[in-house]
């Protein structure tokens, strides 16, 4: 399949064939070993928009992207997709994290093939994604003898071998030369411009145009997570149903 915007058909372009998707998180806060991370963070993201999460070392940057991945419970607050129909969040999107999660015993093509057939939607061949992140001559060599940019490539590849309309990347430049961050930025046009939405965590600039900034600070003292968390529930809900409340899925390890 073409990865360029323009050959995409529109229902694609929204991320799928059914209504556009929306993301919105209300009022959410995170406790991590009985410490309150954050609170009250809350968003909205519709097809092509972007948003931009900063804060200092431990501010909760990758813990708000673990909820999101469902990786994490909230201690409080809402997370609410529409237009999603039966998937639920975690269904819809990639979380490129700080450990690149790759077998290393096995080659960037194997990986990028189990990655495809885990995550559905095929879209890119595994050489073909291995090809747009210039890495074609890596393809059969075991992950373990790639260097810590083209591993990083070869994780950012996954983004490409299956088709999920949100991107969460965590410090997605990490590792990679100046070169390297070019084509990043480029993929991320692409996916923006066809539709999907990103959620970046980073230290650094990053030249997504328009997007929304989400600065986490320290909780103010004696801020409380009100509420308790609610089971998963990742119907089709509506942006502000506040009756249907949600948070992540797991305790923290
Ligand atoms: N496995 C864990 N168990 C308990 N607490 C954790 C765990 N991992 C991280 N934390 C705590 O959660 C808080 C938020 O960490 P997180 O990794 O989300 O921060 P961050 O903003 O991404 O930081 P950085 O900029 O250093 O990547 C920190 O106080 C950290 O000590």
């Amino acid at each position: 399949m073409s990865g360029d915007p323009a050959n995409t058909p529109a229902a694609d372009r929204r991320g799928g064939a059914g209504p556009a998707l929306h993301l919105s998180v209300h009022d959410l806060a995170c406790r991590r070993s009985g410490r309150l991370v954050f609170a009250g963070l809350g968003f909205a993201l519709g097809p092509g928009d972007a948003l931009l999460v900063t804060g200092r070392n431990g501010a909760g940057k990758s813990t708000l992207l673990a909820i999101l991945a469902g990786r994490l419970r909230a201690a409080a607050g809402r997370i609410a997709l529409s237009g999603a129909g039966e998937a639920t969040l975690p269904e819809r999107l990639h979380w490129i994290a700080h450990r690149d999660g790759l077998k290393t015993a096995l080659s960037a093509r194997e990986n990028l093939a189990f990655a495809a057939a885990m995550l559905g939607e095929e879209r890119f061949a595994p050489h073909d994604a291995l090809e747009r992140v210039g890495l074609p001559h890596v393809v059969d060599m075991p992950v373990a003898y790639l260097s810590a940019g083209q591993r990083r490539r070869v994780a950012l590849a996954r983004l490409l071998v299956a088709h999920r309309p949100i991107w969460l990347l965590d410090e997605p430049t990490s590792a990679l030369d100046a070169a390297s961050q070019e084509m990043l930025y480029e993929l991320m046009r692409e996916h923006r411009a066809a539709g999907g939405i990103i959620i970046a965590a980073t230290h650094l600039p990053l030249p997504l145009d328009g997007a929304q900034s989400l600065a986490i600070a320290a909780p103010q003292p004696g801020s409380q997570a009100q509420g308790a968390a609610a089971a998963p529930d990742w119907d089709d809900w509506e942006i502000g149903d506040v009756s249907r409340a949600s948070a992540g899925r797991r305790g923290d390890p």
